[in-house]
């Protein structure tokens, strides 16, 4: 590729993460969006479905066998899990692929076998895909050609919770996590559970002891810290707004190491900050539309337990923010290119 410009196809245009990669990468220098699919929405301008994009790029929204592939560089998978693989696996070899759903985060095919119910279509490319939470594995992400973008739980959970496993700072015999999700986190598609008089003036849980995101986050805890017997309670609960995640981990710990060693892992990071002891806690307002990542480490003296919170848009760290940052990185690129002009939209 000796191109100055990279040129990117958003599958799934017609998405709300599809829409969203749309949106960011109209800011970004070096890259130009070339091609948008969809599926039931091809045949239609994407200003026409997504009139807020109007100002980025008007594409005609396509299947993805209408997309000149030889003058594609780049495909940004926003796809369902198990449509995402079925495509992938079919695109010419000189195409570079950041995913943004589920089908190549597990190093292990029959645990996504187990957790998604499917059999994988590509087992050694699963094994060999690097998983994409950039601050952590930015060395194997640059130089990739696939880079499986983490799901928006195990993006802000793995934030909080990968710094503090080797060295061991917490006690993993006790990870309870509760996390909160805006219902962009389940995208556009009709669902019953997703309609307003469902979801308003409301919260509940859902996938309790049951969720995917589970041995998500458990595989990635467990290959930090060499010890396979890592295990979590997590329980995500959707709450009425769009978009915004908050996760709240109560751990076991000395609050100051812990806080110390979140400090000492991002010090050098544009996109996390932690914020310093006594502060109040973080609010998903704090990072709306912003690549950031912002995280509270707070004592609790009775129970003698830590809570540490994360927050993060789902739509932009916890999906196409943190898929471009993985691009950037793939390409040996500043990780924050194009992605430091955005700050929160507040309230
Ligand atoms: N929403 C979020 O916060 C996050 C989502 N993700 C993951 O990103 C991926 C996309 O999510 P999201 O944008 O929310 O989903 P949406 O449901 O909003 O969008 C899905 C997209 O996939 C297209 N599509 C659906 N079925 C097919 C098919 N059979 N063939 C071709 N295209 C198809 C849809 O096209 P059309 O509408 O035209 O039918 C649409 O463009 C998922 O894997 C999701 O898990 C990851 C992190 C966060
Ligand atoms: C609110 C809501 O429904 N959220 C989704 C998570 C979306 C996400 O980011 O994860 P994936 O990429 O793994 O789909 C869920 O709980 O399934």
């Amino acid at each position: 590729m000796t191109q100055s410009v990279l040129k990117a196809a958003i599958l799934g245009a017609s998405g709300y993460t599809g829409a969203e990669t749309v949106r960011l990468l109209r800011n970004h220098p070096k890259v130009e969006v070339v091609a948008a699919t969809g599926n039931a929405l091809a045949g239609k301008r994407l200003s026409e479905i997504f009139p807020h994009l109007s100002g980025a790029y008007d594409l005609d929204v396509v299947t993805s066998d209408d997309v000149r592939w030889d003058e594609v560089d780049v495909a940004f998978g926003c796809l369902p899990h198990g449509t995402s693989q079925d495509l992938i696996e079919t695109l010419p070899s000189h195409v570079k692929v950041v995913d943004l759903s589920a089908d190549y985060r597990f190093r292990d095919a029959k645990a996504y076998s187990a957790a998604y119910g499917r059999e994988h279509l590509a087992p050694e490319r699963t094994a060999n895909a690097v998983y994409g939470l950039s601050e952590l594995y930015a060395e194997k992400i640059a130089g990739a050609d696939l880079v499986a973008c983490p799901g928006c739980y195990p993006t802000a959970v793995l934030l909080v919770l990968l710094p503090l496993m080797n060295p061991l700072v917490i006690d993993t015999d006790t990870i309870i996590i509760d996390a909160k999700s805006g219902a962009s986190g389940a995208g556009r598609g009709l669902k019953e559970g997703n309609l307003f008089c469902e979801v308003t003036e409301g919260v509940h849980a859902y996938g309790v002891g049951t969720h995917r995101h589970t041995p998500e986050i458990e595989q990635e805890l467990r290959l930090m810290s060499g010890d396979n017997s890592v295990e979590v309670t997590f329980t995500p609960h959707l709450i009425p707004m769009a978009r915004g995640e908050m996760v709240t981990c109560h751990l076991r710990g000395d609050a100051d190491a812990i806080h110390a060693a979140l400090v000492q892992a991002y010090k050098s990071q544009p996109f996390v900050s932690v914020l310093p002891l006594g502060s109040p806690p973080p609010d998903t307002r704090h990072v709306r539309g912003t690549n950031e990542c912002r995280i509270g480490v707070f004592p609790d003296r009775a129970s003698g337990r830590v809570i540490v919170f994360g927050v993060i848009d789902n739509l932009v760290k916890g999906s196409s923010g943190q898929a471009i940052q993985n691009l950037n990185l793939m390409m040996g690129w500043d990780q924050a290119l194009g992605l430091d002009v955005l700050l929160p939209l507040f309230p």
